[in-house]
C-alpha cells in the first residue's frame, strides 16, 4: 500500500525542485547567478551537516550563518526578489487560471491587435521606421524603465504619430503592456547572434535580442524597404503581410 507520507515527502522534493529551478531561471538573467549557486551550495552543505547528519557544534555554527544570510540576501537581492515576484505573477499558468474566470468577450478581444496592425500598414506603406514590442508573460519592465511614459490607449495614429519622423519620440521602441502603449523610445538589448544577415541593422537585431531574453513579441518596420517582420523566441519572421502578422499576434497572444 502506498503510505501518504512518501507521498507527501515526494511532492516535498518536487517543490523544492521547482522553487529552486525558478529562482535559477529568474536570477540568469541578472549579473548574481555565481552569488545564487554559492549560496545553493552553502544550502546544501547546511542541510547535509545540520539536517542529515546531524553534526551538532557544526550545525549550530551554520544555523547562525543561515539566520543570518536570510536577512543579508533579502536586502542584497531587493530587485532581484522583487522582478521574481512580479515574474510569478505574471506566469503562463497563473494567467490561465485568471483566464478561465475572464469572461469570454474579454478573452477574445483583439480590437487592440487590428489597431497596431493598421498603424503598421500605413507605417510600412509610408517607409517610416518602427519598432514595437508587446508584452507577454515574461515582464519587460527594466526595457519599459528605458524610454519615455506614456500609459495611453492603443490607437493607430498615436502609433503612427510616434514614429513619424520629426517625433521626438520615433527613435527606439514601444512598449506595448495589457493592451496599453506603456512606454516609447526604449532601448531593446542587441543580439549578438552571428547568424543574423549584415544587411539586418540595429533595429532588427534589437528586435531579435529582446526576443532572445524574453517572450515578448516585436514587431519591426524596416525604413529601408518598408517590410514588416517579427521577433519571437530568438527566431526572425521576415517580410510578412499585415493579415500574417495580425494572425501571428492573435495567435501568439492565447
Ligand atoms: N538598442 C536599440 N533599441 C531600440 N531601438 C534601437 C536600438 N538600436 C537602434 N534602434 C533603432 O533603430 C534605428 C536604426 O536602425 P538601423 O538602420 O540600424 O536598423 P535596420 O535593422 O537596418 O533597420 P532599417 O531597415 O529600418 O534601416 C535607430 O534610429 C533606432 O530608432
Amino acid at each position: 500500500m502506498i503510505n501518504p507520507k512518501n507521498i507527501k515527502d515526494v511532492v516535498d522534493i518536487i517543490l523544492v525542485v521547482f522553487f529552486t529551478y525558478k529562482t535559477y531561471h529568474s536570477i540568469k538573467k541578472t549579473g548574481a547567478i555565481t552569488i545564487f549557486t554559492g549560496v545553493l551550495a552553502f544550502v546544501i552543505l547546511w542541510i547535509l551537516v545540520s539536517q542529515i547528519l546531524q553534526m551538532h557544534f557544526m550545525g549550530s555554527i551554520l544555523d547562525k550563518f543561515i539566520n543570518v544570510g536570510v536577512i543579508l540576501l533579502t536586502i542584497v537581492f531587493q530587485k532581484e526578489i522583487r522582478e521574481f515576484l512580479q515574474n510569478l505573477g505574471s506566469n503562463r499558468g497563473i494567467k490561465i487560471l485568471v483566464k478561465l474566470f475572464k469572461p469570454s468577450s474579454v478573452q477574445n478581444d483583439i480590437s487592440y491587435i487590428k489597431s497596431i496592425a493598421g498603424a503598421l500598414a500605413n507605417l510600412a506603406k509610408r517607409k517610416e521606421g518602427a519598432l514595437i514590442a508587446i508584452q507577454q508573460d515574461i515582464l519587460l519592465s527594466s526595457f519599459i524603465k528605458t524610454g519615455e511614459n506614456i500609459d495611453a490607449n492603443i490607437n493607430t495614429l498615436l502609433i503612427e504619430n510616434i514614429f513619424f519622423k520629426n517625433s521626438p519620440l520615433h527613435d527606439g521602441a514601444i512598449i506595448i503592456a495589457g493592451e496599453r502603449i506603456i512606454s516609447a523610445a526604449c532601448i531593446l538589448p542587441v543580439s549578438q547572434n552571428q547568424d543574423i544577415p549584415s544587411s539586418y541593422g540595429l533595429r532588427h537585431r534589437s528586435a531579435l535580442g529582446l526576443s532572445e531574453q524574453t517572450d515578448a513579441k516585436i514587431i519591426i518596420i524596416s525604413e529601408e524597404t518598408g517590410k514588416i517582420s517579427l521577433a519571437h523566441k530568438g527566431h526572425l519572421y521576415t517580410d510578412i503581410s499585415t493579415e500574417e502578422l495580425q494572425e501571428m499576434l492573435i495567435r501568439v497572444s492565447n
